[in-house]
C-alpha cells in the first residue's frame, strides 16, 4: 500500500496570477490536504472518503482522482496490476486553497510510486496540471507546483522545468482562513478582464521580476511592501463577503499585506510574527469565517507531496 499526502496552497500569492504558489503547513502540525491510498486489489475500484467526500459528484467518473486512474492505466502504466484507489478528500471544494491540484496531484504521485512508473518530474507535472485544467477553467500550474514540490514556487510553461522555488523570510507567518462557503474557480476566472492595458502588462512584469529577485537576494522586507494584486483581487474581491473588511482591519493588527489565495473565498496574510498572526486568526475567527470555516497560522510546507505509507 502506499499512501501520499499533497498539501493545500495558495494560488497566486498575490504578485504572481497563475505564476506563483505556495505550499502550507499549519503550524499545529496537522495536514491540510488530501491523500492518496493506492493498494492491490482484485480489480479497480475508487473510494472517496475524508470530510468533503459528500461534496463531490457521487458519480466516481465526475471525480477527478477516478479520472486520473482511468488515464494512468489507458496511457501511461497499461500492465500495472489492479488497484484500489481511495481518495481522502479533507479539503473543501471551490476554497482557493488548491483543492482539486490536491487531488490529482496525490493520486498521480501515489499511482507513479505504486506502478513505479518512475515518470519524471515535468511529466508529472504536465500531466497533473492537464487534469486540473479540466475544471478551474485554465491551465495554470500555480497550485499543482507547490502543491507537488513545495516551498513557494515560481512556474510556468515559460520556466526551465516548469518551476523555480523562491525562498521566503523564515520568520514570516501565513493566516489561511477559508470562510466557510465556495467559490469556484471556473466562475473567479470568468470576471476576469480578458485583456490588460500595456500599462498593466508592464507593472505586473516589473513587480513580479522585482519581487522575485527582492526574494532570492534576501531582501524579503522590500519583497513585502510591493507584494499586491492588482491583476485579480479588485474584480474578485466584490465575490468574496468580508473580504474588504478584513483587508481594511488586519493591518492594524499586524498583517503586512492581506490578499485572496488563488481564486478565494480563502484569504491569507503574512505577519512577521506569531503574536501578530495570533491576532488576525482571532479576528478572523470572529469576523470572517462561519460555522463551516477554518483558520489555520501556518509555515510554507517545504516538503511538498510525500509518502506517509509505504506498505
Ligand atoms: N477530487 C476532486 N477534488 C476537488 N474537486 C473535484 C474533484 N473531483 C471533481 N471535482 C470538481 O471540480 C470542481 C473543483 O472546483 P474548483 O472551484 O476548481 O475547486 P478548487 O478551487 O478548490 O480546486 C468542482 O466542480 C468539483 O465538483
Ligand atoms: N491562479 C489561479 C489559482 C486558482 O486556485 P484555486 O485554489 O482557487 O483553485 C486563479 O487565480 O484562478
Amino acid at each position: 500500500m502506499i499512501e501520499v499526502y499533497a498539501p493545500a496552497s495558495i494560488g497566486n500569492f498575490a504578485v504572481g496570477f497563475d505564476a506563483l504558489g505556495a505550499a502550507l503547513a499549519p503550524i499545529d502540525g496537522s495536514l491540510l490536504g488530501d491523500v492518496a491510498v493506492v493498494s492491490a486489489a482484485a480489480s479497480d475500484e475508487f473510494v472517496c472518503s475524508g470530510e468533503y467526500a459528500h461534496k463531490l459528484p457521487s458519480d466516481a467518473s465526475e471525480n477527478l482522482a477516478y479520472q486520473c486512474l482511468v488515464h494512468f492505466r489507458a496511457h501511461v502504466a497499461p500492465d500495472m496490476p489492479s488497484v484500489k484507489l481511495e481518495l481522502k478528500k479533507n479539503l473543501p471544494i471551490g476554497s482557493g486553497l488548491g483543492s482539486s491540484a490536491c487531488s490529482v496531484v496525490a493520486t498521480f504521485a501515489a499511482l507513479d510510486k505504486f506502478a513505479q512508473t518512475n515518470l519524471s518530474q515535468v511529466e508529472l507535472i504536465e500531466l497533473m496540471a492537464d487534469f486540473e485544467a479540466i475544471v478551474s477553467g485554465g491551465r495554470h500550474y500555480d497550485n499543482i507546483t507547490p502543491c507537488y514540490l513545495g516551498g513557494l514556487q515560481l512556474t510556468g510553461d515559460l520556466i526551465p522545468d516548469k518551476s523555480i522555488a523562491l525562498p521566503v523570510d523564515e520568520n514570516w507567518y501565513y493566516v489561511a482562513a477559508f470562510p466557510g462557503f465556495s467559490l469556484n474557480t471556473a466562475k473567479a476566472r470568468s470576471v476576469l478582464p480578458k485583456e490588460l492595458s500595456m500599462h498593466a502588462g508592464v507593472e505586473f512584469a516589473q513587480r513580479l521580476s522585482a519581487f522575485s529577485s527582492l526574494l532570492l537576494t534576501q531582501r524579503f522586507d522590500d519583497a513585502l511592501s510591493i507584494m499586491q494584486d492588482d491583476i485579480a483581487e479588485p474584480y474578485r474581491a466584490p465575490l468574496i463577503t468580508g473580504f474588504s473588511e478584513a483587508k481594511a482591519n488586519l493591518p492594524a493588527l499586524g498583517a503586512e499585506i492581506v490578499s485572496i489565495s488563488g481564486a478565494g473565498p480563502t484569504l491569507f496574510t503574512v505577519c512577521k510574527t506569531l503574536e501578530a498572526a495570533e491576532k488576525c486568526a482571532q479576528w478572523l475567527a470572529q469576523n470572517y469565517i462561519n460555522e463551516q470555516g477554518f483558520c489555520h497560522i501556518c509555515k510554507l510546507d517545504n516538503d511538498g507531496t510525500r509518502q506517509l505509507t509505504v506498505l
